[in-house]
């Protein structure tokens, strides 16, 4: 703005009003002034003397030793230092003076403004304003270019010398059409039709402009125009940028929207950016306004953290919403710089895919069943296949009962209970290739009363209540076959006695019948009990004894070929995978070591029962230390020193005290699986992997009835 101090005169003429006019006179002979100021004694304005009134004085008679004081004007045209120039201009012509007197901010009196002053101050406000007018076009980020009336070329500013590549120098006074025939058009039509044309879209060298062109007018004839381009190339790349980013975000949208498995992206902040239906639909949400809302505040569950902190997280199954999900999380970075996340839920196919899965297990599985079979097959299988072992012990009692089976000789299969005896006969007479059925007695389990009819049969009204036409016996039912004698050392001495002639002789007759009938019987006998001893004791016979002892296979309990163990887990844990449905890929080193430690008093058998057991708990994949039976537990916790009895009973033979602390714990081991069953025998035997028989032979031995009933009482 401009102000009056900054233009008023300030070197003026200050009298007293008791100075004379030749005073006066001599003051104004100094100075160009046409007014001098007249001010009291506390120099405060009192009025003013002008030339003219002095000389007004003079012509009517006042000399030059008059006193002033008539002639003075007190109404004097005053305005402040800091009024503008307008307004002081304003109250002098509205007051028809050629003066004014202008105070400062006390009210004392800084100087006055005359008419020239007002002149001086308005030249001066327009060179600062065309000076600024013309900085402003010299800076503008437009171009301008403008022409005289004679399509000369006037103005043209640095961004007009930058997009044309021509200088001011150049151009300035030169014709618009030789040097910028691009504006050429709409200049001169401008100056022809003398008013503005409409805005239009220009090409200059790379640079697209829109183009305006405007008339340039003075005292209300067009006497110029001029041109304003505005640079438009890099709005139109960001529009084209614009436009492909929108595309790319409908792609991704479409994307994920096609997409079956879940997925959020979030801002590197955690803001979520994208979500699509499948995500809504696994957390049950409603797609209201999801976008820009923190994940902590949308979905807590779902741990972002560690993704956010720009960690890759693959492959954690994780149960979110009772579904289990396959979730996998990844920092979004581009050039080095962390931009947000992205996580992916499958959680529809999961299923289908533990399908698919299982089914090429399966197929694995079944590849590898084949495979075997035709190794098997290529190396002259035999029915021993299926007796499994690597013990050396083992595999030459396989290749005696081999040898054996090709020949009738009778066979006798000691061992403990479990240890596969019955395994043994059946694959004898399977590789004895003998036309007649297997047939399997169990000497232990048949009454006594009926074990002359069950091995015989009888003859029709062989006696009351003897069925109608008789009834064959396990001889004749296994004539061309096997006759399998379980438990054999628990046949009473009557039967015995019979059986040594059938032996000896290939004849019978049934009960209650005259007619001797001949059968070509293979007998396999098996036993857990130390016959020689019986027979000294005089409870098994002698003959009978050497009669079937012809063959002795004799099974070694499963502690003395611990090298089977992992081999039979092994295969057990395939057998029963297929039994109950399971998949379990095998057993831990720790759960094998603790298994290693376990005796095994129940042999193969308890140990099948045992793994059995184990894979109906809540086991994964793998049998691990903790799904095993207590027992089996105890073993792994124990150090060495708890352990003598196990270690010395592998090495040597065991010695008397360390059998009877085996005895020991056995009962001990019965008396509790008893109780725990509450006396169920079948489920006791079990559990314990022995037969029942076996189990009610060891009750008997160990005289456990009584003390378990005293024990539930
Ligand atoms: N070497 C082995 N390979 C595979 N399975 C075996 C083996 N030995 C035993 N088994 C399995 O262990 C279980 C018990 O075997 P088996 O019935 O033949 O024993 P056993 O000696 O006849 O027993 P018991 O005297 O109590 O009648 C069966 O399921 C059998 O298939």
């Amino acid at each position: 703005m401009l102000r009056i101090r900054d233009y008023c005169t300030k070197d003026i003429v200050k009298l007293r009003s008791s100075h004379r006019i030749a005073d006066v006179l001599n003051a104004f002979l100094h100075s160009r002034l046409d007014i001098a100021c007249i001010l009291d004694d506390s120099d405060r304005l009192m009025g003013i003397i002008s030339k003219n009134a002095l000389y007004r004085a003079l012509l009517h008679g006042a000399t030059l030793d008059t006193p002033i004081e008539p002639y003075i004007r007190q109404h004097v045209v005053t305005a402040d230092a800091d009024d503008n120039l307008d307004h002081v201009r304003d109250i002098m012509l509205q007051n028809q003076v050629a003066h004014g007197v202008i105070l400062d901010e006390k009210g004392y009196v800084l100087g006055v403004m005359s008419k020239s002053d007002i002149i001086r101050g308005f030249l001066h406000e327009k060179e600062v304003l065309i000076n600024w007018l013309s900085d402003l076009i010299e800076h503008l980020q437009d171009v301008v270019v403008s022409i005289n009336s004679e399509s000369q070329i006037a103005t043209f500013n640095r961004a007009a010398e930058n997009i044309f590549g021509l200088t001011k120098q150049q151009v300035t006074g030169q014709s618009v059409d030789d040097w910028l025939p691009q504006l050429s058009d709409g200049l001169e039509t401008v100056l022809q039709q003398q008013c503005s044309v409409d805005p239009r879209r220009i090409s200059i060298g790379n640079h697209t402009v829109i183009a305006s062109f405007i008339p340039l007018s003075h005292n209300k004839s067009v006497n110029g125009a001029m041109a304003v381009l505005q640079d438009i190339t890099t709005l139109e790349a960001v529009a084209k940028e614009l436009e492909s980013t929108k595309n790319l975000q409908h792609t991704v949208q479409h994307a994920l929207a096609l997409s079956y498995d879940a997925i959020i992206m979030t801002d590197v902040k955690g803001f979520i950016t994208n979500i699509n239906d499948a995500f809504l639909e696994l957390f049950e949400l409603k797609n209201e306004a999801l976008i820009n809302r923190h994940w902590l505040e949308v979905i807590p569950e779902l741990d972002m953290e560690a993704v956010l902190a720009g960690q890759t997280i693959e492959g954690g199954i994780r149960t979110i919403r009772e579904k289990p999900c396959f979730v996998i999380q990844e920092p979004i970075n581009r050039n080095g710089i962390h931009l947000g996340t992205i996580t992916k839920i499958i959680f529809r196919q999961l299923d289908e895919w533990r399908d698919v899965f299982r089914r090429l297990e399966q197929l694995e599985s079944e590849i590898h069943y084949y495979r075997e079979e035709l190794q098997r097959a290529n190396r002259q299988s035999s029915a021993f296949d299926q007796i499994i072992s690597q013990n050396n012990n083992l595999e030459r009692l396989k290749e005696q009962a081999l040898l054996a089976a090709k020949s009738t000789s009778t066979i006798l299969i000691t061992g403990e209970s479990g240890t596969g005896k019955e395994l043994f006969a059946e694959a004898i007479h399977r590789e004895s290739k003998r036309v007649g059925n297997f047939i399997q007695v169990n000497c232990a389990a048949i009454p006594g009363e009926l074990l002359e009819s069950e091995f015989f049969g009888y003859a029709e009204g062989a006696f009351t209540g003897a069925r109608k036409g008789g009834k064959l016996g396990k001889f004749e039912i296994a004539d061309h076959g096997t006759l399998f004698l379980d438990e054999i050392g628990d046949m009473p001495l009557s039967l015995q006695a019979k059986l040594l002639r059938v032996l000896q002789e290939q004849t019978f007759e049934r009960i209650g019948d005259v007619k001797t009938r001949k059968v070509d019987v293979r007998i396999i006998a098996a036993t857990n009990k130390n016959l020689r001893q019986m027979v000294k004791e005089g409870t098994f016979r002698e003959d009978l004894y050497y009669r079937i002892d012809v063959v002795n296979l004799s099974l070694p309990p499963l502690r003395e070929r611990m090298d089977d163990l992992s081999l039979l887990s092994e295969f057990l844990v395939k057998k029963l995978n297929k039994k109950l449905n399971k998949e379990i890929i095998g057993i831990t080193t720790q759960a094998l070591m603790a298994m290693q430690e376990y005796l095994w008093p129940g042999n193969v058998r308890e140990l099948e029962n045992v793994l059995e057991r184990t894979m109906n708990m809540d086991v994964k994949q793998w049998i691990e230390p903790q799904h095993l039976p207590e027992q089996i537990r105890q073993r792994e916790r124990s150090d060495a020193a708890t352990l003598p009895v196990y270690i010395h009973e592998r090495e040597d033979r065991p010695k008397e005290s360390e059998s009877h602390s085996l005895e020991e714990m056995e009962k001990h081991m019965i008396m509790s699986v008893l109780e725990q069953t509450q006396n169920n025998r079948t489920e006791a035997a079990r559990l314990l992997g022995i037969s029942r028989s076996n189990l009610y032979q060891k009750i008997r031995k160990y005289g456990i009835k009584q003390e378990v009933r005293f024990h539930m009482k």
